[in-house]
C-alpha cells in the first residue's frame, strides 16, 4: 500500500496537504484542474519535493528519509526525458544500469522490454527519429525495466492524439497485468482511463478532494468540476 498522510508543502502561492492511499498492485488515476497539484503530488512521492510534515510509506517502508534514487519508484515525465544522443536500447538500458555496462542477460532483458512495448527492432534508433507515441513507449520501457514496484506516470500521453493516447493506456494496462507494479498516473482526460483504473483521485488546490472507484468519482457531485477541468486542459 502507498500511504500518504497529511504531507504538507508550502510555497509562496501554493499550499498542499495531501492524503491518499493506493493499494499495492493497482492503478490510481489522478485527475483535477490545471495547477491543482497533481504533478507536485507525484514529485513528492518520487522524492523531488520534501513535505514539511506527514507520513509517506510504500509497503510499510518510510520513504521520507530516502533520496529519489533510493526510493522504490520510477517516474515517467510529461516530456519523457529521453537522452537524444543515446539509442533507444541505451535509453531503456539506463533504467536497468545507469553505467550502461550491460551483461549479455541484461541486453536480452532490454530486447524483451522493447518487444513488450511494441518496439522490437527499434534498438538502434535515436529518440529524434521516432514519433511522440514511440518515444513515450521508450520512456515507459525504461521505467518498467528498472524493476521498481511503484511507477509514477505524469501526464505521459497528453501530447498524443486521442486514439494513440487510448492505445498507450491499454498498453500500460496490459503491461501491469504481467508485472506486479503499483501505478499512479496523472491524466487530463479521465474518460480515457475510467475502465482501466482501479481508483481515481480528484486533486484540487493541493488536496485530494475525493478518491474512490472511477465510476463513483465520475458520477459524483464532482462531475461538473471534472468536466470543467477537462475543458480547461
Ligand atoms: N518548486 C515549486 N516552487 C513553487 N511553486 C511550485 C513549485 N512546483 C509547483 N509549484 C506550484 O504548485 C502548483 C501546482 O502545480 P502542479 O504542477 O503540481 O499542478 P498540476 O495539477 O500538475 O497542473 P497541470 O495539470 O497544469 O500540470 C502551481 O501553482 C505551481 O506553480
Amino acid at each position: 500500500m502507498l500511504v500518504i498522510e497529511n504531507c504538507r508543502l508550502t510555497w509562496p502561492d501554493f499550499e498542499a496537504d495531501y492524503s491518499l492511499s493506493v493499494k499495492t498492485g493497482t492503478l490510481c488515476a489522478v485527475i483535477g484542474p490545471s495547477g491543482g497539484g497533481k504533478t507536485t503530488l507525484l514529485h513528492m512521492v518520487a522524492g523531488f519535493e520534501r513535505p514539511e510534515g506527514g507520513t509517506l510509506s510504500f509497503n510499510g517502508q518510510n520513504l521520507l528519509p530516502l533520496e529519489p534514487a533510493k526510493r522504490p519508484a520510477a517516474i515517467v515525465f510529461q516530456d519523457h526525458n529521453l537522452f537524444p544522443h543515446l539509442s533507444v536500447a541505451e535509453n531503456v538500458a539506463l533504467g536497468l544500469r545507469p553505467s550502461l555496462r550491460l551483461s549479455a542477460d541484461e541486453k536480452l532483458l532490454v530486447g524483451d522490454m522493447l518487444d513488450a512495448v511494441g518496439l522490437a527492432g527499434f534498438d538502434d534508433r535515436k529518440p529524434g527519429e521516432m514519433s511522440g507515441g514511440q518515444r513515450q513507449r521508450v520512456a515507459l520501457a525504461r521505467a518498467l525495466i528498472s524493476g521498481r514496484p511503484l511507477i509514477l506516470l505524469d501526464e505521459p500521453f497528453s501530447s498524443l492524439d486521442p486514439s494513440l493516447r487510448r492505445d498507450m493506456i491499454l498498453l500500460v494496462d496490459e503491461l501491469r497485468r504481467k508485472r506486479p507494479v503499483t501505478i499512479v498516473m496523472t491524466i487530463h482526460t479521465p474518460e480515457d482511463v475510467a475502465d482501466v483504473a482501479d481508483q481515481m483521485a480528484f486533486v484540487a488546490s493541493g488536496r485530494v478532494v475525493a478518491s474512490g472507484r472511477p465510476a463513483d468519482i465520475l458520477n459524483s457531485t464532482l462531475a461538473p468540476r471534472i468536466a470543467a477541468a477537462v475543458s480547461d486542459s
